[in-house]
């Protein structure tokens, strides 16, 4: 009796299974076909990472991009680049005044960056939550911060803060072509499409 249990959920289990990938083969063709992903608001919403030069020695990058990648955000935008002060002094213009600005731009320009646009659904927001907060010593635990880091002049990682910010920022550190915009096949399961 309980061998024949066995063998019913078996075969229950295979025929969920087979059934669940059919569901999110057609989930796929459907998001492609019918319903453009841009007619959701917000999904293409894009930002500005860059794993600083302390992230990149520590050799932190994978688990770092692994994070974006497991939460569900796209990739669009990637490179490394030994940052000009050029670029550091636009990108950081706000803090000018700063008693640490100097020591920032050493930081910054002491090795290679790794730069990434990231797109999604409230990608600004959730990636500076899963940045934390800007001196790690207050950082939550589970965010990039809170987990790689214990110095506010070696946090790690740069985020984007608002929509603005990730527009000026993005435009700063790439050029258009440098940006693909490609399809992911999860929107079923990512955005409920
Ligand atoms: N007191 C400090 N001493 C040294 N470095 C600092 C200090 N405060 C800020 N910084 C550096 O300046 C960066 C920019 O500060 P900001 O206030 O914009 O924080 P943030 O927005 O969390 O960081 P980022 O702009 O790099 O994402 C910080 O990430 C950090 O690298
Ligand atoms: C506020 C502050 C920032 N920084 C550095 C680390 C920050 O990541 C960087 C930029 O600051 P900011 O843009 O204010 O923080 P965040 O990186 O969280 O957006 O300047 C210091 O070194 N000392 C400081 O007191
Ligand atoms: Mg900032």
């Amino acid at each position: 009796m309980a061998m024949m249990q066995r063998c019913f959920s078996n075969r229950i289990l295979q025929q969920f299974c087979s059934g669940t990938q059919v569901t999110l083969l057609s989930g796929c063709h459907r998001a492609a076909g019918r319903r453009s992903l841009s007619s959701v608001p917000g999904v293409r919403e894009r930002t500005l990472i860059a794993i600083k030069p302390d992230g990149v020695q520590r050799r932190l990058v994978g688990q770092i991009i692994q994070r974006f990648e497991q939460r569900g955000f796209k990739l669009v935008g990637l490179k490394m680049l030994q940052v000009s002060d050029d670029l550091l002094s636009q990108h950081y213009g706000q803090l000018r005044t700063k008693p640490f600005y100097p020591g920032l731009l050493q930081y910054m320009t002491s090795g290679p960056v790794v730069a990434m646009v990231w797109e999604g659904y409230k990608v600004i927001e959730s990636s500076r939550m899963m940045v934390g907060h800007t001196n790690p010593a207050e950082a939550q635990p589970g965010t990039v911060r809170g987990d790689f880091s214990i110095h506010v002049s070696r946090n790690v990682v740069h985020a984007s803060d608002s929509v603005e910010g990730a527009q000026r920022e993005i435009q700063l550190w790439f050029k258009g072509k440098e940006l693909l915009n490609w399809e992911c096949c999860d929107h079923a399961s990512t955005f409920g499409l």
